[in-house]
């Protein structure tokens, strides 16, 4: 049997807009959402409840840590260790959003990375670039690290205050698709998620 789709939702920072994004796929694709990593409180989970349909499943974290701050810190404080091995994809039979936490280059442990389990789950990785000044280094340095290792990257998602010139030049520049672009929202409801799956193409 194929196994179901599954996306790992990068950003080129913490706070890019990974959840909400998140939130507007799993409800557009009628997906599973889950989030490998959590560090600190709400969580991601928590707030993804809070804007999908009741009836779409969100999975128990598989590790979820109290401080909010790098994975790997925020386990070092509780005196656990955490591997790549101790994180298995849900089962499921439908697509599964993972979401990572904060950028690319996020350690979990001292050797890991929270992006080397988009690889251990063969999982195609979507990046979020959220426009500010600073945000076209972080956008291709992000994709630049993903194509030195051979990650599958489906496209970027453009989020919150659009900057045309950035957008086109980082577009034509990496020649990734766009899968996107999610405004600046005044209030972020289910609603509103749900239309804005029709601004995001999956390929
Ligand atoms: N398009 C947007 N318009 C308005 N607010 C937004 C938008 N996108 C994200 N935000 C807000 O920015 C903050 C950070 O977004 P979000 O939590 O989605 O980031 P994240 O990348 O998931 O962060 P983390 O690394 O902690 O998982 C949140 O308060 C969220 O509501
Ligand atoms: C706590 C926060 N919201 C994220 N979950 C984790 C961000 C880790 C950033 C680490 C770093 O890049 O320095
Ligand atoms: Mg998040």
């Amino acid at each position: 049997m194929n196994q179901s789709k599954r996306y790992f939702v990068t950003g080129i920072d913490t706070d890019s807009g990974k959840t909400v994004i998140s939130a507007i796929l799993t409800q557009k694709l009628k997906a599973d959402y889950w989030k490998p990593v959590q560090a600190g409180q709400p969580t991601d989970s928590d707030s993804i409840r809070t804007l999908i349909s009741p009836d779409l499943t969100i999975h128990p974290e598989g590790a979820l840590l109290n401080l909010p701050m790098s994975p790997h810190a925020a386990a070092k404080a509780e005196n656990i260790y955490l591997t790549r091995a101790q994180f298995a994809v849900p089962h499921s039979d439908r697509t599964m959003v993972i979401e990572g936490a904060g950028g690319i280059m996020v350690p979990i442990n001292d050797q890991d990375l929270v992006i080397d389990l988009a690889m251990d789950f063969d999982a195609e990785v979507i990046l979020v670039s959220r426009n500010y000044l600073g945000s076209i280094n972080h956008t291709l340095l992000s994709i630049a690290y993903l194509r030195s290792r051979n990650f599958k990257i489906a496209g970027i998602i453009f989020n919150d205050e659009t900057n045309t010139e950035s957008e086109r030049f980082i577009l034509n520049y990496s020649q990734l698709p766009c899968l996107g672009r999610i405004p600046r929202l005044d209030q972020i409801t289910p609603q509103l998620i749900d239309q804005l799956g029709d601004h995001i193409t999956l390929p």
